[in-house]
């Protein structure tokens, strides 16, 4: 039998999340709780929710929103069941132009670079595996929690031939420290969620949506009587080294990966890894 005070609590975190504010994009949906001004930001390009051009242009525009429109806080997630994201979409890394690579790379550092320093609170609603890029995404958060326990996350990338990039790494080696960033991505580790817990690498782990919502509410709780200058530039100071390595070279990270990238080993370590997941 469900209590009153249940009733209530479940009301409380299903119901205001009503006010739809558009992204301005298909692949991202956005609701806002008109009471606490929180966003969910979603996620929903099909089958996967694999980074292109696109949707990462359309979750920088969202950030960028956001902001302008003073939301108090937001939660990053998935509309597609089982898959938070994919991680960088193959496809587009795969016999790219240097011309759609360069814009492919620069759209993914804009959108890192917004995530990770903006002065909202935010939360990552992890409600299915999280490789690779996807895994980026939700450490740049600043709360992580996972939905269910039969999801993995992690910095994939040696397995596939690839390295992660510095601030990939960097933003990593923030949450966990070096020794097991560095025990993580050499071997291309995805963590299980209990395994992501226990290191640090996620906050909590819950078992439904409704919990984890819950928890995405006592987190934003947490800033109720900070001042939101305050808050914000604390956030600045903590994040700085790791942002102002990606501000201050970003065209040197460009030219790696793209020199990198277009490697004919690279290319067919990449064409091969693309085989492998269409063949499953
Ligand atoms: C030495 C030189 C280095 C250069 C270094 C410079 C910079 C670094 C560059 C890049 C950093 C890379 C970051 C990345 O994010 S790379 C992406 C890594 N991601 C993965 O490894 C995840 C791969 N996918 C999976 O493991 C699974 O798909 C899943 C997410 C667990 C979901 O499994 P599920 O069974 O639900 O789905 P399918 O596997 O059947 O997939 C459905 C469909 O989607 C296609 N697909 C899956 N993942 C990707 C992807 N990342 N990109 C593009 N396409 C993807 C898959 O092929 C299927 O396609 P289909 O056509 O068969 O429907």
């Amino acid at each position: 039998m469900t209590t009153v005070l249940q009733h209530v609590v479940r009301r409380s975190i299903l119901r205001p999340f009503a006010k739809s504010f558009s992204s301005g994009s298909p692949l991202v949906d956005v609701q806002v709780n008109d009471k606490t001004g929180v966003a969910i930001v979603k996620m929903g390009r099909a089958p996967v929710n694999g980074l292109n051009t696109e949707l990462l242009g359309a979750l920088n525009d969202t950030f960028d929103s956001l902001e302008k429109n003073k939301a108090t806080g937001m939660i990053l997630s998935s509309s597609i069941p089982n898959i938070y994201s994919a991680g960088l979409d193959i496809s587009e890394m795969y016999n790219g132009t240097p011309e759609n690579l360069t814009k492919f790379w620069n759209t993914l550092q804009s959108m890192w670079i917004n995530l990770y320093s903006t002065p909202l609170p935010t939360v990552a609603l992890i409600n299915g595996n999280a490789p690779a890029g996807g895994c980026l995404l939700a450490m740049s958060c600043e709360y992580r929690v996972m939905v269910g326990s039969k999801f993995v996350i992690g910095l994939n990338e040696t397995q596939l031939g690839l390295f992660a990039p510095k601030w990939f790494q960097d933003t990593m080696v923030s949450i966990i420290g070096p020794r097991q960033t560095e025990l993580a991505l050499t071997s291309g580790k995805l963590f299980s969620a209990q395994e992501a817990l226990k290191i640090g690498l996620i906050d909590e782990l819950v078992a439904s949506e409704e919990e984890a919502l819950a928890s995405s509410d006592k987190f934003f709780g947490l800033f109720k009587r900070i001042p939101g200058y305050a808050r914000g530039q604390t956030k600045n100071f903590v994040r700085a080294e790791v942002l102002d390595w990606l501000l201050k070279n970003r065209e040197h990270d460009t030219k790696v990966f793209l020199n990198s990238i277009q490697l004919p080993h690279v290319q067919k370590g990449l064409g091969l890894y693309l085989q492998s997941l269409k063949k499953k």
